[in-house]
């Protein structure tokens, strides 16, 4: 579906006060409209070595401020590929709103069948052949993830679905960003990759979770195994390790937690490391530091290439998108870029949802597949099917209508 254009006479619906663009950061939403400028390019490692990317941008910055607006900005989203292009551009207006005012109810969504495009045979057998990797080669974690695909009745609502997930995550890095024609990529991320203000950075990094528990008793339970586990936290190391290395050139002091602490989003516990640095040359972007973090372990794995490979041969459907990166920078370079994780693919009636899990040498293939169940309830609560999951076959599930 990631593909395929808008089938004729759907449009996706909203009111036309509805945002281009909307990222919520600390209790603000972000909100951008019209496109003054696109500057959709591949941030891979070429477009920053020779600068030519960076030098498009300023000169695209300073289009804008000639025309008036003091300290443009340039939004949107970068793929998990990054050798696949990025959909950045320079809106024609940009205001904040105060996300709880923004926040609504779901509304009512008449589905018409949830689709397991990978269904959990396929999905554990993958995580049985990245634990071999772990013997074989020097792979030491890599994060599989698998599809769900939503089918409504009706074309789904970007923007109604963005003022939802606001109501339900109100700590959420959550966001609408166009993708491609009719088709916009929405989500309630709770990673922050990398915020910049001025010379002072901050990264975020979260791996190892667990679901949340309406019992407090069984909640404090599960965080107290959280921070105990071995499994966990060295699924956690890989990723703040990383998140070090990539900043430590960067940054001068860098202030690491010595160990890393639980956060809850309305359906998860993780454990999570807040990095906070000083940076030598302030006048590096924040894009800069993103490109330089991603893909983290967080997303991908570790060492790097060998978990790329390993993502290419054994998930079975492209990410695009999930896995990326979405977000916005000022032309001084400040900005804020989170994980594209906990989000769907909306095009017309169909919602491509997406969640994976770190797996390491130690995972249990089961396990890891109920943690990517437990993390599509972030998005599944918008349609109040959380429990709805569909049994173990890769079978299309009718809903009720
Ligand atoms: C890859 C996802 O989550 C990441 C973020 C937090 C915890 C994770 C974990 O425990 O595996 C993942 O690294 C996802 O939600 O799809």
């Amino acid at each position: 579906m990631d593909v395929l254009p808008l089938p004729t006479g759907e449009r996706p619906p909203g009111g036309r006060s509805d945002p281009d663009f909307a990222f919520a950061s600390r209790g603000r939403v972000l909100k951008a409209y019209g496109v003054n400028e696109r500057l959709d390019v591949a941030l891979d490692d070429r477009s920053f070595a020779d600068g030519r990317w960076e030098e498009a941008l300023d000169r695209a910055f300073r289009r804008r401020k000639a025309q008036g607006v003091e300290n443009p900005i340039l939004v949107g989203t970068v793929p998990f590929d990054g050798r696949q292009h990025a959909r950045l551009f320079i809106p024609d207006h940009c205001d904040y709103e105060d996300a709880g005012r923004m926040a609504a109810d779901p509304d009512p969504v008449a589905l018409k069948a949830i689709e397991e495009t990978v269904g959990r045979n396929a999905f554990e057998a993958a995580v049985t052949q990245a634990i071999g990797l772990f013997r074989d080669t020097a792979l030491k974690k890599v994060v599989l993830s698998r599809p769900l695909d939503v089918e409504a009745r009706e074309a789904f609502a970007p923007g109604r679905l963005l003022r939802a997930l606001l109501r339900q995550n109100p700590g959420a890095h959550v966001f609408a960003a166009p993708v491609a024609y009719g088709q916009t990529l929405v989500g309630a991320s709770p990673e922050l990759l990398i915020r910049k203000t001025g010379r002072t950075v901050v990264s975020n990094p979260l791996a190892g979770s667990a679901p949340r528990s309406p019992s407090a008793e069984v909640e404090r339970q599960r965080t107290a195994a959280l921070l105990a586990s071995t499994k966990d936290r060295t699924e956690h190391r890989y990723v703040v390790d990383a998140v070090c290395a990539a900043l430590a050139g960067h940054c001068s002091p860098l202030s690491v937690p010595d160990a890393p602490s639980v956060i809850r989003t309305p359906t998860m516990l993780h454990l999570s490391t807040e990095l906070t640095g000083e940076l030598v040359d302030p006048t590096v972007s924040s894009l800069r530091l993103a490109h330089a973090l991603h893909p983290t372990p967080a997303i991908c794995g570790t060492p790097t290439g060998l978990a790329r490979d390993a993502i290419d041969r054994l998930e079975g459907y492209a990410r695009n998108w999930y896995g990326g990166m979405v977000g916005w920078m000022d032309s001084r370079g400040n900005g804020e870029w989170a994980l594209s994780i906990r989000c769907g693919l909306v095009q017309g009636r169909h919602l491509r949802l997406y969640a994976g899990a770190g797996v390491v040498a130690d995972s249990d293939p089961a396990a890891e597949w109920e943690e990517t169940a437990a993390k599509l309830t972030t998005m599944l609560n918008l349609f109040g099917v959380a429990s709805a999951q569909p049994s173990n076959t890769d079978l299309p599930v009718e809903l009720a209508s």
